[in-house]
């Protein structure tokens, strides 16, 4: 089975203690868990900008990757409030959030702005984290292609300019962010298994994440169409984290 990815925003849940104190739990999990220590999963924690710096060498030394939440495109120059893909990659950032759908609900985010982000984050190896995921409930065929024509803009002028590294698509169906629980388990395996076949042979080394309501108990229904797991508040107890985990070794196991 290949490497999974399983890791959790803190989106703007939590303060600075509570971030730490998140972060020290599931770094404490991590480090003594036989899928990372066995490198079957790689961890991640994406905290606000400015916990950044703190989290990095906890995480570090749990094996754990480190994403940002956003990021701009330009490297340096009078953009007040934004943080460039230059300085996140500075501080040591892997991954970086782009096009959540909060953002582009809220804050005006656009294919056009994501597309430039993307090859921001590429251009200073760093991951993008590209959230795509159809707006309404309905057939798993129109999301699937809605979905590749949201990836395809997303990727635009990564691929004009030939770019090359790690992308991570989550697909996180809109409708089920923020939902008592996760879209169904065939939706999610059709359309995550159409993203992957889109992205088989592709110049980018892309793997395909679910988010939106997940947590334990969802990996291994799904396991067989995804390369690893989003989470927001069904990870909000690192315990939970710790059950994803185990489900994740407990399918090598079983293969
Ligand atoms: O948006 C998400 C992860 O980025 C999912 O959040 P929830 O799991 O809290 O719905």
């Amino acid at each position: 089975m290949p490497r999974m990815l399983i890791g959790s925003s803190l989106k703007m849940y939590f303060g600075r203690a509570r971030t730490l104190e998140w972060t020290r739990a599931v770094a404490a999990i991590c480090a003594d868990h036989p899928a990372v220590r066995g490198g079957l999963v790689e961890p991640f924690v994406i905290p606000t900008f400015p916990s950044i710096p703190d989290v990095v060498p906890i995480a570090t030394d749990a094996r754990m990757l480190v994403g940002a939440q956003d990021l701009h495109w330009e490297d340096a120059g009078a953009f007040t409030g934004e943080v460039s893909a230059l300085e996140l990659a500075e501080h040591g950032v892997a991954l970086a959030e782009i096009g959540h759908a909060e953002r582009r609900a809220m804050f005006g985010e656009s294919d056009a702005t994501v597309a430039l982000k993307v090859a921001a984050a590429l251009r200073h190896g760093i991951a993008p984290v590209l959230c795509i995921g159809e707006t309404r409930e309905g057939a798993p065929d129109d999301a699937a292609a809605a979905c590749i024509r949201q990836l395809e803009a997303s990727l635009a002028l990564a691929r004009e300019t030939d770019a090359v590294g790690r992308l991570v698509v989550a697909y996180e169906p809109v409708w089920a962010i923020g939902a008592p629980r996760p879209a169904g388990d065939d939706h999610i395996r059709a359309v995550a298994g159409a993203l992957r076949a889109h992205l088989a042979d592709d110049a980018l080394d892309a793997q395909v994440i679910y988010g939106g309501s997940a947590g334990p108990g969802l990996l291994p229904r799904i396991a067989d169409s995804v390369d690893g797991m989003f989470l927001g508040r069904f990870a909000h107890d690192p315990a939970a984290f710790g059950a994803i985990l185990d489900e994740a070794l407990e399918l090598q196991v079983a293969r």
